[in-house]
């Protein structure tokens, strides 16, 4: 379990994060949602040991962050970091030459999974290609926990549904994954746990099952109540 306890963070004299706690479990989809600078991406670095954060804890499975710790997690930025000039298949050979959790024939599923050419330039890939790849990237080691940051941003329809596709395939197993988004979309009936924020803070935090079956509520109803009280 990924657990945020009280988190704060501060950049100059502004709390971008204040009093932040959630868990993100192993064999669920814990979704971060909210509007532009709700802290998202703040939260995700902060468990990836990128951002200092002024005081509170992460715990993975009830360790301090750490390097056996980051080894368990799996992290997907918002955009590809590989060069530009490198062909996919360079890209896969180069992160199995640098990680030993890569796990070969995971890769080759995502990469038919996702019907991509490896003979492609990173450089030459559409948004949504590239996107696709850059979820190759982070899904293929053989980590426990996936975070990902807005793996849906500025990607058309069917690309979207695809990549929703995964999220439900045995391509995930059971990992916790915990990724970000400002629009829940296609993504509302794949996640187990929503966890709204609002200006650096949670502003709900709930089980997407329980509140549908038991207030017949969407995550969308319950974004508009901490949106628009
Ligand atoms: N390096 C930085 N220096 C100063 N302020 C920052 C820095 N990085 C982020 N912020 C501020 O922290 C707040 C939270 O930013 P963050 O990127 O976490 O939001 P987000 O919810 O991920 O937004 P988005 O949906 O636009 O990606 C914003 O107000 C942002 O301007």
């Amino acid at each position: 379990m990924i657990e945020v306890r009280n988190i704060r963070k501060r950049y100059r004299m502004r709390y971008v994060l204040q009093d932040v706690s959630f868990t993100a479990e192993k064999g669920q989809i814990t979704c971060l949602i909210g509007m532009n600078g709700a802290g998202k991406s703040t939260i995700l670095k902060a468990i990836m040991g990128l951002t200092p954060v002024k005081s509170g804890q992460i715990l993975i499975d009830g360790q301090p962050l750490g390097k056996s710790v980051y080894e368990k997690v799996a992290f997907v930025p918002d955009h590809l970091t590989m060069p530009l000039g490198m062909k996919l298949s360079e890209g896969l050979r180069f992160m199995a030459d640098f990680y030993d959790s890569w796990n070969p024939q995971r890769a080759e599923e995502l990469i038919r999974f996702f019907k991509l050419d490896t003979k492609e330039r990173i450089g030459n890939l559409s948004k949504g290609t590239a996107a696709k790849f850059n979820l190759v990237l982070g899904l293929a080691p053989n980590s426990e926990y996936v975070l990902m940051d807005e793996p849906f941003s500025g990607i058309d329809m069917f690309s979207r549904e695809m990549i929703a596709e995964v999220f439900s395939s045995e391509l995930i197993e059971e990992r916790g994954v915990l990724l970000t988004t400002h629009e829940i979309g296609e993504m509302e009936h794949l996640i187990d746990r929503a966890v709204i924020m609002r200006d650096g803070k949670i502003g709900m935090d709930f089980d997407c099952e329980q509140v549908r079956s038991e207030e017949g509520k969407s995550v969308i109803d319950v974004m508009r109540e901490v949106y628009l009280p």
